[in-house]
């Protein structure tokens, strides 16, 4: 399968201090790959150049086979790499379907400064905004405010809002931090569908691992830069390295089989 993202030899050092090393990955149409690895490993130096917040210093990134490395932001975007914070980024003062609307305006080139925004909220996205919603799951919730939600609702727009943008990579920070065990659960079983029925490339990075065991397709693991394993859930985890830099976190037996 062709992949969406191809990452070549990426490197980024701190004052020295190399944060990633060369690290050469994929993700493939309708994949959920997860980046792991123990703190400072470097999956959010790695998150941030593949979205363009921060510039390799060295390497190469393809979407789609379209080169990428060193553009803005806003250009990565254009080019369909969407992205969920572990934070959610949502404007709590809107409501659910006025999130998404925005989100879909922006995309189509309609948000001209916050004026515009405010004198000409664009009907024309209703719609579209309201299958996004059908799509999460939050077609009832449209008309409220998002203060009002709770917290796994919010998780859940983020991703609606994500998808408006219409990427082929979603990049994915810990989106199921601060979620209880079923909404979890729940939230990746229904990226893993989106994943499928549109054949989104998904990579996400987390730390709770019976959420990666259970729901990537495939696992990436990190340590001090370097990947030091790669492969189905099962490969990673009776991968000795693997083990060994886990080692004393109790986490692989939390989650064996
Ligand atoms: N802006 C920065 N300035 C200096 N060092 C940095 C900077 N950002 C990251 N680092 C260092 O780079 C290494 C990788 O950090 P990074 O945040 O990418 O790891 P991580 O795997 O995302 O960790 P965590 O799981 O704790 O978020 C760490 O040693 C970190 O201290």
């Amino acid at each position: 399968m062709k992949p969406i993202l191809q990452a070549e030899g990426l490197r980024k050092s701190y004052q020295g201090v190399k944060a990633v090393a060369d690290v050469s990955l994929t993700v493939s149409a309708g994949e959920l790959v997860a980046l792991i690895g123990p703190n400072g490993a470097g999956k959010s130096t790695c998150f941030n150049m593949l979205s363009g917040q921060i510039r390799p210093d060295g390497g190469r990134i393809l979407i789609a086979g379209t080169e990428t490395t060193g553009l803005q932001p806003s250009d990565i975007f254009r080019l369909g790499v969407g992205r969920t914070f572990q934070v959610a980024q949502t404007c709590l003062s809107m409501t659910v379907r006025e999130n998404v609307q925005l989100a879909l305006q922006s995309r189509h080139g309609g948000l001209r400064g916050v004026r515009t925004l405010l004198s000409r909220f664009d009907r024309r996205f209703a719609a579209e905004a309201d299958a996004l919603l059908d799509l999460i799951g939050l077609a009832p919730q449209a008309n409220r405010p998002c203060h009002e939600l709770p917290y796994g609702d919010i998780k859940r727009l983020e991703l609606a809002i994500a998808l408006a943008g219409a990427p082929r990579l979603l990049l994915m920070d810990e989106p199921a931090a601060g979620m209880g065990s079923e909404e979890r659960a729940g939230l990746m079983r229904l990226t893993a569908a989106i994943a499928r029925e549109r054949q989104l490339a998904v990579l996400f990075t987390e730390h709770d691992m019976d959420i990666v065991f259970s729901h990537a397709d495939r696992i990436i693991v990190l340590s001090r830069g370097t990947i030091i394993a790669q492969g189905s859930p099962s490969d990673v985890r009776a991968h000795p390295g693997v083990q060994a830099v886990y080692l004393g976190t109790g986490i692989f037996a939390i989650g064996d089989p």
